[in-house]
């Protein structure tokens, strides 16, 4: 509920009633970026994700992520051709229909690494949906997060982009947050998901110390708003954001922005990379956040008592 007018006055400042939020990094926690040059044949790009991603890991990291549709080219075109069904989520499938699950989960239990692998266009075949989806897994290769791109990327700008995924896809219909008992918990979203505000929102309320999205911006709006968007969503919620681009490619039909970057809870850009391929790293930690909040309480000066407490939303069955 919304009023009309507000003054200083007839709402002073107070301490919201609710408590300080539990503390959400348990202990220092090394992400790796991959900023994946990716082509038309699938199985080489996954041959090319496992050998950045080993890369990441022999490096260190705790978690390794990969670009939206690691797998395929982006575009409405290319997603039925690429789409694959995940196992568990739509029951059981034969191992050669799911190639790009397989060698995730093979990639995490080997190298010993949480890996969120980016997206891939999903086919549900009960209902020959498709989805673009993000798949994490533990390091025992386990899946323990899918998340199905909320907001689909529908968007026209006269004479520079024109691109309607709701052609093709149907959106999800769950928030997304990942346990990393190690850790802590991560929210997902899926690139267009940065410009909702609401996800990362709620992922922070719920004790989320960061948010993590595979994302393809493009030559029009990227230069503009990838960077603003990543900020501005660590700044709302003093947590960390990571955004994960493929590396950008002259044949591509779908030109990527890049400049994979992971930004801190202050909203500094603390590790960032140009358009070309290359991973991005940094170590995520406690103190920064504490010492972040500390200085700039917003945690504790939220006013639900003004506008509803967004954290106690639920997600929708879907
Ligand atoms: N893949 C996407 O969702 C692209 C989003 C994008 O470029 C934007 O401007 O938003």
């Amino acid at each position: 509920m919304f009023r009309r007018f507000l003054s200083a006055a007839a709402t002073p400042f107070r301490a919201a009633a609710t408590p300080a939020m539990s503390f959400p990094l348990k202990k220092p926690c090394k992400l790796a970026l991959i900023q994946l040059a990716t082509g038309n044949d699938k199985t080489a790009n996954l041959k090319h994700a496992g050998e950045k991603v080993a890369e990441a890991a022999s490096r260190g990291a705790n978690v390794v992520v990969l670009p939206e549709c690691f797998n395929s080219p982006y575009g409405t075109e290319y997603f039925p051709k690429y789409a694959e069904p995940i196992p568990g989520v739509t029951g059981a499938h034969p191992p050669e229909s799911t190639p790009s699950y397989n060698t995730l989960s093979a990639l995490a239990s080997t190298h010993k690494i949480y890996l969120i692998g980016g997206s891939i266009p999903e086919l549900d075949p009960r209902t020959q949906k498709l989805y673009n989806t993000s798949m994490t897994f533990s390091p025992s290769g386990a899946l323990i997060a899918t998340h199905r791109k909320v907001h689909l990327f529908d968007i026209s700008i006269p004479g520079k982009i024109h691109f309607i995924e709701s052609e093709v896809l149907s959106p999800g219909m769950t928030p997304t947050l990942v346990d990393l008992p190690e850790f802590g918990l991560i929210g997902i979203g899926i690139c267009y998901d940065v410009r909702f505000p609401e996800l990362a929102m709620l992922a922070a309320r719920k004790g989320a110390f960061a948010m993590v999205y595979p994302g393809a911006f493009n030559m029009t709006t990227g230069p503009v708003h990838w960077e603003l968007l990543g900020r501005g969503r660590a700044v709302d919620n003093q947590i960390y954001v990571a955004l994960c681009s493929p590396a950008r490619s002259a044949e591509a039909g779908y030109t990527a922005w890049g400049h994979s970057m992971v930004i801190d809870p202050y909203a500094e850009v603390v590790a960032v990379t140009d358009e070309t391929e290359g991973i991005v790293e940094w170590v995520l930690t406690p103190e920064r956040i504490t010492e972040v909040r500390k200085g700039i309480p917003v945690t504790v000066q939220r006013r639900f008592d003004v506008y509803a407490d967004i954290s106690v939303v639920g997600p929708t069955e879907e």
